[in-house]
């Protein structure tokens, strides 16, 4: 008998969780139990493989990588940018695309451009001082939201926002639009810097079956 210990997975709740489970799925990772959708357990077991895994929200996901608690994640790059963890990002899965945007009115166009003042609304306040002090050497003003960030403009609390744009329709819906993009998203493995070392057999050879398995799909 092998004396392996669990390999560890935090894998975020929500719009990536699935996309992940099917990619497992198809280089032979299974775990029926996290199937059953009425279920409040939190963590599930692959005996086979010895593997573990658990679903967390999306910005504690580095968090447990980071501190070992769990050994691999998989998250969105927002979320990777946003928590600047020590963790190790070792594979683009190409799923879970949008990008991270300035977006507000057309008349918001005249105020970047002079680089004036302006107020920003974002989930994502890392992101937005990055790339608004250190990107473009403006200073603005940087108001947390933790959701519906559309509203900020909506309601005048902000000049802008900085969100996750995907298909465009809710900022279409809302009369806004796309002012600048900062950067590609997607969803991203990564790893602890320990467990790299620890277990860089299982772990190689896992992010190279996930590889090949992607390069079928494209
Ligand atoms: N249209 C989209 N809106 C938000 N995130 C998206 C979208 N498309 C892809 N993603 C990616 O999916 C990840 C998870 O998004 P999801 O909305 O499920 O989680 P969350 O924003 O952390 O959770 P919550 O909305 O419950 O606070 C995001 O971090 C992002 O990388
Ligand atoms: O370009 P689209 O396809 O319209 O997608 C982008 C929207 O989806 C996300 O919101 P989410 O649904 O996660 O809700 P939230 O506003 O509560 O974060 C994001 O914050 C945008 O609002």
């Amino acid at each position: 008998m092998s004396e392996e210990r669990y390999l560890t997975f935090a894998l975020g709740k929500g719009r990536l969780a699935k996309k992940t489970l099917e990619l497992f799925e198809q280089i032979g990772i299974t775990c029926e139990e996290m199937k059953d959708k009425d279920t409040r357990k939190l963590i599930f077991v692959n005996e086979e493989y010895k593997l573990r895994f658990f679903l967390a929200k999306g910005p504690d996901v580095p968090t447990y990588v980071e501190y070992g608690a769990a050994d691999i994640g998989v998250v969105g790059k927002d979320t990777i940018l946003e928590e600047n963890r020590n963790v190790y990002e070792v594979l683009d899965l190409g799923f879970g695309k949008c990008r991270m945007c300035v977006c507000g009115p057309a008349s918001a166009r005249e105020l970047l451009k002079h680089h004036e003042r302006i107020r920003v609304a974002s989930k994502y306040p890392n992101i937005a001082r990055e790339y608004f002090y250190n990107k473009k050497h403006q200073t603005v003003d940087i108001i947390k939201l933790n959701g519906s960030v559309e509203l900020g403009p909506l309601v005048e609390l902000s000049d802008v926002i900085v969100d996750i744009v995907e298909t465009g329709s809710t900022l279409r819906e809302n009369g806004l639009e796309v002012l600048e993009e900062v950067c590609p998203l997607s969803a991203r493995m990564i790893v602890n810097p320990v467990s790299m070392q620890m277990e860089a057999d299982r772990i190689r050879k896992l992010v190279g079956a996930i590889r090949e398995q992607l390069k079928i799909q494209a």
